[in-house]
């Protein structure tokens, strides 16, 4: 109830805010934590610093701003970057997930669903520009996009981590590390937790393109022009079909994956083992 009140409030402040800067000439509308620009190709940036961890409120503004681009028809591929320097987006916000109660936990994970299956079958072209290091959720957001462009920077990494973490990539992030990079690198990746090198991740097939940190927004675009060559309809039908199956397999059971992450996020031994991995991250600095 909170969310819906919470989304409907968003959406309202949303298109006030579409409204007046569109007067002021500027092409874009923005959350707190979502900037959108539609002045040529459209580019959406994250900006919920420090990290651009998917708290609540980001996932929820990602996801208004995600309907709002769909709504508009012009509008026909994204850019997703990030404004953090350093940090595409370091994932699934842990705080989310640890010493919450099992109803947040619920809510917390049908706002991750949902953004995952509005990004992965959007009729939109998704291009990243990944500017940063970008574990876990990160690395999902980007590979929810049709192409992927990283910053040849050997200090971001790029991977699915969880179980490094003590957690398990569900299902539907195992499917699509498949669909990415194979059965065989995706179980050795999984397993392992491996977060790659922009040079590994562009030799598994992790990322598309890695090039110099300074050229990664204009290669993001130069991909998308050529994207946007192709007809819509004849992509999005390609699109559909490659990707519809391993949508409809969340879909047919999103309760019972909310019950899964639920029950398994809520055991002691997992909310231990989270524990212990955010005592390293703030040890780190000291
Ligand atoms: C059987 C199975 C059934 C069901 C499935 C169930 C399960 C679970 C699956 C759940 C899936 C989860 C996917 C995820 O995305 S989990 C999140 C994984 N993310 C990470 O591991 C990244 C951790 N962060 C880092 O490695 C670094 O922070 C990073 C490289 C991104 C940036 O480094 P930098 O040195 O620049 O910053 P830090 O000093 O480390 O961090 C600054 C502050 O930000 C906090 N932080 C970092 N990451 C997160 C995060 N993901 N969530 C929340 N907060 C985060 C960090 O603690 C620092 O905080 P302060 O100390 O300043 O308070």
């Amino acid at each position: 109830m909170a969310l819906a009140a919470a989304r409907r409030l968003l959406l309202h402040a949303g298109s006030r805010l579409g409204r007046r800067e569109a007067v002021d000439g500027a092409r874009r509308f923005a959350n707190k934590r979502v900037l959108v620009e539609t002045e040529g190709p459209a580019v959406m940036k994250l900006r919920n610093p420090p990290v651009n961890s998917l708290s609540l409120e980001c996932l929820t503004e990602f996801t208004i701003s995600l309907e709002k681009l769909e709504n508009d028809k012009s509008i026909r591929g994204v850019i997703l970057t990030s404004e953090c320097p350093g940090i595409f987006s370091a994932g699934l916000d842990l705080l989310e997930m640890y010493g919450r109660n099992p109803a947040h936990y619920a809510e917390y994970w049908k706002n991750v669903q949902e953004l995952w299956l509005r990004l992965y079958t959007s009729n939109m072209i998704l291009v990243s520009a990944i500017n940063g290091a970008s574990p876990a959720g990160g690395c999902l957001l980007a590979l929810c996009c049709d192409y992927r462009v990283m910053a040849d920077n050997p200090k971001y990494t790029i991977g699915l981590n969880e179980s490094l973490l003590g957690i398990v990539a569900p299902f539907w992030f195992k499917d699509m590390y498949v669909n990415t990079i194979g059965h065989r690198e995706a179980e050795r990746a999984l397993q392992l937790g491996t977060l790659f090198s922009p040079a590994e991740a562009l030799k598994v097939g992790v990322v598309d393109e890695v090039v110099p940190e300074d050229q990664v927004h204009s290669k993001a675009r130069s991909v998308m022009t050529k994207w946007l060559a192709i007809p819509d309809h004849s992509r999005q039908l390609t699109k559909n079909m490659m990707r519809k199956a391993t949508a409809d397999n969340l879909i047919k059971q999103r309760e019972a994956d909310i019950q899964n992450f639920t029950s398994f996020i809520s055991k002691d031994s997992i909310q231990k083992s989270l524990h212990m991995y955010l005592e390293k991250l703030k040890q780190k600095k000291g």
